[in-house]
């Protein structure tokens, strides 16, 4: 069938999250990429008879803070190996007292208050402009959603993530301003990787897990990492059981994403082919050889 992909699950695995549990046929390798160096080798195989790939965002042993990890090898790695959609598994602290710790979020919705990191594949030589209006896809929203459902998680569907730069935690000003703006949860790495993989292609969605209040909850203690650490821990066989769960709701074979998030770059590049810088276009080859080609 000519539009029929069979679908490579890429999993992101956030704080605590650095193996894939059960993964049969499990091999970790290398992916090069002309962006530079992933945060660490990637881990195939398969959950449920389904392909995957994980990578755990901060290396084996967390050892890359959220401001220097290299987001666009990371996703052109997994665009190199084949990944056809990405679900990112994050912690975060609440901003909203409807969501304690060990509650989980599918995030819909994101703002960006990261300054310090490269935040796309197009640069001088070769630019264009993709849509983020709806950053998260929302199969895999809803996937996500069916999946906390059958596993018993206490979840929510739909939020905001706020991304700030870290690697420090808020001041409680910062805290108390972005609940006026209306976030409900706080991390620092989902930015520029949801809009990364979106000039990718690439399905993305998150699932986050509340570890904290953050620092504005006047009834609890402000975050540490030692508060993370712990939540994070008394969650991860609820955390396993749901990444085990969707894994094989995303594998049957299918269409084009309905919601376009594959054919994201169709209209966006700007810079005419003869006007695009070689060495540029041969970066480009993993995430946008599917319109460069045209
Ligand atoms: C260890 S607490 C702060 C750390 O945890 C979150 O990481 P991730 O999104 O990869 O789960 C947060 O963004 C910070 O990087
Ligand atoms: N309160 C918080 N702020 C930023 N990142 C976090 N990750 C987990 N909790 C967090």
């Amino acid at each position: 069938m000519g539009d029929t992909i069979e679908p490579v699950i890429g999993l992101i695995g956030g704080s605590g999250l650095y193996d894939i549990d059960g993964l049969e046929e499990r091999e970790w390798r290398k992916v090069g990429s002309p962006w530079g160096e992933p945060s660490d080798e990637l881990l195939f195989g398969r959950l449920g008879g389904v392909r995957v790939v994980f990578l755990p965002r901060h290396g084996r042993g967390h050892r890359m803070p959220p401001s220097a990890l290299n987001y666009r090898a990371n996703i052109d790695a997994m665009k190199r190996a084949g990944v056809t959609e990405i679900l990112s598994i994050s912690a975060v602290g609440s901003l909203n007292g409807d969501l304690p710790p060990g509650h989980f979020v599918i995030v819909d919705q994101f703002i960006d208050r990261t300054f310090a990191r490269a935040k796309s594949f197009f640069e001088t030589g070769c630019v264009a402009h993709v849509s983020v209006a709806h950053p998260v896809c929302p199969r895999l929203g809803d996937a996500a959603e069916e999946a906390a459902r059958q596993v018993g998680l206490k979840y929510r569907r739909g939020g905001t993530y706020l991304v700030m730069e870290g690697p420090q935690f808020s001041t409680k000003a910062e805290s108390e301003l972005y609940r006026a703006w209306g976030c409900d949860v706080i991390g620092m790495t989902n930015m520029p990787e949801a809009k990364l993989a979106r000039e990718a292609e690439l399905c993305y969605a998150t699932i986050a897990m509340v570890t904290d209040f953050d620092c504005w909850h006047p009834e609890h203690d402000h975050v540490t990492v030692d508060a993370v650490v712990k939540v994070m821990h008394a969650n991860a066989d609820r955390a396993r059981a749901l990444v085990k769960t969707v894994v094989p709701m995303l594998g049957a074979p299918r269409g084009p994403c309905p919601a376009g998030c594959d054919r994201a770059l169709e209209y966006a590049l700007v810079t005419p082919p003869e006007q695009r810088d070689p060495a540029l276009m041969a970066k480009l080859d993993a995430v946008a050889g599917r319109v460069l080609a045209k």
